[in-house]
């Protein structure tokens, strides 16, 4: 939590305006560059062409990514015609059915009786509370989504939607606010960008206006999100009216806001970024319909709460989508008071991880740890990569992944919010790609993002709350597929025994006998066969 919130704190000094004048006039020039060769290097944290790795111009153009020159541009064109995907970007996989999907398969051309409805949502544990609560979508193609987005998501392996896009989906598209809540890893972010897509698309083709002002914002707490969320909605929109802006941190504002100028639908971006650059230049916000909060109950939290109010307030009364895996009743009430006529929608037991995530709690002494996660990363059986661990600071990010190299033998990179955005992006690429099979992380990558391929998560420093804990060990499993956790405790998080405890025990895992002996748990828990039979043993 601590990086996440620290993310915006140097923000002010990325951009000198000697290079801001620069990057500027490049970008609004006429010279494009013919080849690779003609294309100067870019600069620390400037965007970087993703075919070679020069100076990247971030322009629209068919494929909306940073390239450098025509031959770059040749080279992208061809890459993204064979596989549909941006380059760099991880092939979708076509994630299993679960049942409750065969369940609306078979009912998918029927219209539902009120019965059937609350049938339905008992059955996939839909929650919803509010006026006029429309019933869930059965598929993707009940709803009239533009046939190209439709197209775009069979691309993308989506074929049922999941319980949060029933009922998601079908709420947003009313045009009402909501609030929702589900577990980690099961399709939220779609829930909101299909309807965003939808309705920004629809809206462009019908309205003659010239006008390119841009029509919906997404804010997230890290830029990593930032970047995934601009991905997932550029490969939604794909062939629509559909243009996106990401403004983060590290990268170049002028680029940013050249492509604002040049007419986008959607904003997608971290809140200091955006105050920086709604506070410099003149961006016209009064077209925003659609406000998404991802990560709502982080985003709502003191360190981005009043940047979040701010950019709201300077919105004419966009309809709000928040959406979060962990919620509380204190951002229930925020919620409310920011949007009337508010839709909660809630899958399953919010706060709780994902049931796919099987978990290990082991007790460790701190002077411990290292030996211990070196034993685990040794270990054949235990680990299992490409993994993630988890630590509380940027310095122990980068001491552990040293300390990995050198005595494991394996590359372990670290990223936090110190690095740059070149970096970071590199650091990225190279996890996802499967170069590296094991990466450092502080909360930077704790929620939201989407690690495709990973399945199992170290959460060597437990975090400041169980809620970010529920987060990162949500990034071990994807739509309900099989993931391991280890989370390494002793006296040191005292203050979060209890709520670990109810974690733990809902989730049926194993608790560590010293926990379970511990004075700042109450006993009031019937202990696991396993933990019985160890007392016996002892
Ligand atoms: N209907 C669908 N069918 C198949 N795959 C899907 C579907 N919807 C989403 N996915 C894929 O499932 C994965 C998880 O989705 P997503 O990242 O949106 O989860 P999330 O609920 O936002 O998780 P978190 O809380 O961790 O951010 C992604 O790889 C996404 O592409």
């Amino acid at each position: 939590m601590g990086d996440v919130n620290r993310e915006n704190q140097g923000r002010t000094s990325m951009s000198t305006p000697l290079v801001d004048e620069l990057t500027v006039s490049e970008a609004a020039g006429d010279d494009v560059k013919k080849t690779s060769r003609d294309q100067r290097e870019a600069l620390p944290g400037e965007p970087i062409c993703v075919v070679c790795g020069r100076y990247g111009e971030y322009i629209c153009d068919q494929t909306d990514s940073d390239i450098c020159s025509l031959e770059c541009k040749q080279t992208l064109l061809g890459r993204a015609a064979d596989t549909h995907l941006p380059v760099g970007h991880p092939l979708p996989k076509r994630l299993a059915a679960t049942d409750e999907c065969f369940y609306v398969r078979d009912s998918e051309s029927l219209p539902l009786t009120s019965d059937q409805t609350e049938l339905l949502r008992r059955k996939l544990e839909i929650h919803v509370k509010g006026d006029s609560v429309p019933d869930p979508i059965l598929s993707f193609s009940s709803c009239d989504l533009p046939e190209k987005l439709q197209h775009n998501m069979q691309t993308l392996g989506y074929d049922m939607p999941t319980p949060i896009q029933m009922q998601g989906i079908a709420a947003a598209l009313t045009g009402k606010s909501l609030l929702a809540s589900a577990d980690t890893g099961s399709g939220k972010t779609a829930s909101f960008l299909v309807p965003v897509v939808s309705r920004c698309a629809t809206f462009r083709h019908g309205n003659l206006s010239k006008s390119k002002k841009p029509l919906a914002m997404v804010l997230t707490p890290t830029r990593e999100l930032c970047i995934q969320v601009e991905e997932q909605a550029k490969l939604l929109g794909k062939g629509l009216p559909f243009k996106t802006a990401l403004v983060i941190g590290g990268d170049a504002m002028p680029r940013q806001l050249y492509r604002i100028q040049q007419g986008v639908e959607l904003i997608v971006g971290t809140p200091g970024r955006l105050i920086d650059l709604l506070a410099k230049h003149d961006i016209e916000l009064d077209d925003i319909m659609i406000l998404v909060l991802d990560e709502v109950d982080c985003m709502l939290q003191k360190g981005f709460r009043d940047q979040v109010m701010q950019i709201f307030r300077a919105l004419s009364q966009p309809q709000v989508m928040m959406y979060s895996a962990t919620m509380s009743q204190e951002v229930e009430k925020m919620a409310s008071s920011m949007a009337k006529d508010l839709i909660f929608v809630s899958i399953g037991q919010p706060n709780r991880p994902s049931k796919a995530v099987k978990q290990l709690a082991i007790w460790v002494e701190s002077k411990q740890k290292k030996q211990k996660l070196f034993d685990i990363l040794m270990s054949k059986q235990h680990f299992l990569p490409p993994s993630i661990v988890y630590v509380g600071s940027r310095i122990g990010a980068d001491l552990l992944s040293n300390a990995i190299t050198v005595t494991t033998g394996m590359k372990a990179l670290s990223i936090h919010g110190e690095k740059s955005m070149k970096e970071r992006r590199e650091i990225m690429k190279s996890f996802l790609v499967g170069e590296v099979p094991l990466v450092v992380a502080t909360g930077v990558l704790g929620r939201g993002v989407d690690l495709l391929g990973v399945r199992q998560v170290i959460v060597f420093d437990m975090p400041n709350s169980i809620k970010e804990y529920v987060h990162q060990i949500g990034r071990a499993s994807r739509m309900g597929e099989d993931g391991t956790s280890i989370v390494f405790v002793n006296e040191e998080n005292r203050n979060l025994f209890p709520d670990l405890v109810e974690v733990l025990k809902s989730s049926g895992a194993v608790i560590p006998r010293e926990l379970v002996n511990s004075r700042y748990v109450k006993r009031s828990f019937p202990m696991g066969k396993g933990q019985r039979k160890r007392k016996h043993g002892s």
